[in-house]
């Protein structure tokens, strides 16, 4: 009789977004004695959303802790797109932000496309902007969307070098899922973008060394779907009713505990994904700001 799988390693996202984001203040105190002034950050709320405050408030905190300059700009849930554009457009032209960030979602009556386009693509931290999915598409260097690069940061640190591994990326967002596949393309792995209408997803997921699940579908990928020591990414940030009435708890787009008895390593939600988006967010703001006032930065230090 065969022994039990160990339990996959777990991959403690917030432990290495915390180590990065002292790496970053390192480098953002460097710059400010160097360029005379900090790299600023300027993050745009439209409208209260619980989640989004609360992202949008750990993103001033992290900034400041990181040697940052964060400027926040909160506005009314009813702003029209002309005042929203009128803000974006004096962060173009404000030579203390290096980086603009517009939190998303934004209220249903504004025009999401034609903000993120308003973003000057040298301050777009963000990676959004179509010039900077470009240059991503191409290969030249511009701002990469952050999920997708912390998670790659966390399978270079878990596996080292991804060539001729098999990954599947399930889901095909531009914020996650294309990028994502255009980031394991470029280290070498031959990858599979899955999405809602892949035939027999759970035998394209059974292939693969790496799974990147970024869905948004509570627990969709199944423990049984992992192939023995695959290293599994879990983007999605779901909050399910919890046992306890009234409450509310969050899991990811993996089945973590059935996943955890197959996978080599996994990430958890939340402590995985979830804390490196904020810290490489950071970390394009501090490449930013020495790309904005012509300084260099020596590659590989962020
Ligand atoms: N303009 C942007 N909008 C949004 C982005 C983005 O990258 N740019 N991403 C998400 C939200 N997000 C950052 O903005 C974000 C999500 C989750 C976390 C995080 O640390 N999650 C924790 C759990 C937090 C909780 O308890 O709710 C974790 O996973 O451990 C940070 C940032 C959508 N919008």
């Amino acid at each position: 009789m065969s022994e039990p799988r160990q339990a996959a390693r777990r991959i403690d996202g917030k432990a290495f977004a915390a180590t990065l984001r002292e790496k970053i203040g390192k480098v953002a105190a460097d710059f400010a004695a160097e360029a005379g002034r900090k790299p600023g950050l300027a993050v745009v709320l439209v409208g209260e959303d619980p989640a989004s405050s609360v992202y949008v408030r750990n993103k001033g905190k992290a900034s400041v802790a990181a040697n940052i300059e964060s400027f926040e700009h909160r506005l009314p849930a009813d702003t029209d797109n002309d005042t929203l554009m009128a803000l974006v457009e004096r962060l173009n032209g404000d030579p203390a932000v290096d980086g603009i960030l517009v939190q998303l979602p934004l209220p249903a009556h504004l025009d999401e496309q034609s903000v993120i386009a308003a973003i000057s693509p040298d301050k777009d931290v963000d990676g959004f902007h179509v010039t900077n999915a470009g240059r991503l598409a191409v290969g030249q260097s511009g701002f990469v969307p952050c999920t997708p690069l912390g998670c790659l940061m966390l399978l270079k640190d878990e596996l080292g070098d991804l060539s001729g591994k098999d990954a599947v990326v399930i889901g095909r967002s531009n914020i996650v899922g294309k990028p994502m596949a255009q980031l394991l393309t470029d280290a070498n792995a031959t990858v599979t973008i899955a999405h809602s209408r892949t035939k027999d997803l759970a035998d394209v997921v059974r292939r693969a060394d790496i799974v990147v699940a970024a869905v948004g579908r509570p627990e969709m990928i199944r423990g049984d779907w992992i192939k023995p020591g695959a290293t599994v990414i879990d983007v999605g940030i779901n909050r399910v009713p919890a046992a306890e009435e009234g409450k509310t708890r969050l899991v990811g787009d993996v089945a973590f505990d059935e996943a955890g008895q197959r996978a080599g390593a996994i990430t958890p939600v939340p402590g995985g994904v979830g804390p490196m988006t904020i810290a490489v967010l950071l970390r394009n703001t501090v490449v930013a700001a020495y790309r904005n006032a012509g300084l260099e930065l020596a590659d590989g230090t962020l």
